[in-house]
């Protein structure tokens, strides 16, 4: 059985990965990721170009079925993610994630990074929902288009963006047309659904400190919002633009049902917070197993064929 998957060139050995946000942080965190058996590549944290502390108090909870956070994009600065990703960019293909807090910010980080020795790929987050006064910019049709515009104007290194979860399918349909007109390598899909609200039931009180306990939820509760945008934008993408599968991903099934629905390679965010790097292994023979029982031995074999019902 191979699990391998391509991506602007890139060959993954199989097509696990964190989320970005989960398990990347510092140079400590990202070792275990690149050295752990089953994770085919990692993802950086989100960056900005100057260190950031992010949101004060209780920024993440566990709940049923999932996890909701505020962290408010803490990252170490764009530089120490770029000197993490070039020293080990010949081990495995590298994404390294920014989020400017303005499209300058993102302009300017890009301008770094195709000066840069990095020759990975971007992940452009463009779905942070946690930033006090800051909308999460691809709910905003125009901006992001003006945003794309701007980078593929000097940018040439593979780029991709990372999306928030639509829920309107006349959405699906305009922020596929906008991604369709510039050469992404790809895009991953979903971030975090924004602005959910958890009560504790011992305290009548919410479950993190920031904006009055408003925050991104994952996990398990996200998986049908995941699989539904990794769905549609494999529908609605032009093939050159590849997809990468985040939301809801506990077992192997999860990874199976992203690839049915298109997805080339998946990311694991609350499930990897939980159970560390070793789930990438579970997750890789759980696949394994799973393509075993359908007699498939390579994943073009089931990816995007998803039947809908007659
Ligand atoms: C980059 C900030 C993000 C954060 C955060 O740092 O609060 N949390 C998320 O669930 N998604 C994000 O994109």
């Amino acid at each position: 059985t191979t699990l391998t998957a391509s991506i602007a060139g890139f060959d993954f050995d199989n097509v696990l990965l964190n989320a970005a946000g989960v398990y990347c942080q510092t140079a400590s965190e990202l070792d275990q990721i690149l050295e752990a058996s089953g994770a085919g590549s990692l993802v950086t944290k989100s960056a900005t170009p100057a260190e950031r502390d992010g949101n004060a108090g209780v920024r993440f909870a566990e709940m049923p079925l999932g996890s909701i956070n505020s962290m408010g994009l803490p990252n170490l600065g764009l530089d120490y993610y770029l000197d993490y990703t070039i020293t080990h960019q010949d081990e495995k293909p590298l994404f390294l994630s920014i989020a400017g807090l303005t499209k300058a910010d993102n302009l300017a980080m890009l301008r770094d990074v195709q000066d840069s020795d990095f020759n990975g790929l971007v992940e452009l987050n463009l779905s942070c929902p946690n930033v006090p006064g800051k909308p999460q910019t691809a709910y905003d049709f125009d901006t992001t288009r003006e945003i794309l515009n701007e980078v593929f104007s000097f940018y040439t290194k593979p780029l991709g963006v990372k999306l928030p979860p639509y829920f309107d399918i006349a959405h699906f349909d305009m922020i596929a047309e906008i991604l369709n007109d510039f050469p992404l390598a790809f895009v991953n899909t979903i971030n975090s659904i924004g602005n959910g609200l958890v009560v504790d039931p011992e305290t009548d009180t919410v479950v993190i400190a920031p904006k009055g306990g408003f925050g991104g939820l994952g996990g398990e509760i996200v998986k049908p919002t995941a699989l539904a945008n990794v769905r549609a934008l494999r529908q609605r993408l032009r093939p050159e633009i590849k997809i990468i599968g985040t939301g809801g991903v506990t077992n192997g099934r999860d990874v199976y049902d992203h690839i049915l629905c298109g997805a080339d390679l998946v990311s694991v965010g609350t499930s990897l917070y939980f159970e560390g790097p070793a789930i990438f292994e579970r997750l890789n023979n759980e696949l394994i197993a799973i393509m075993a029982e359908k007699g498939y031995n390579h994943l073009d074999e089931f990816r995007g064929r998803l039947q809908t019902l007659a």
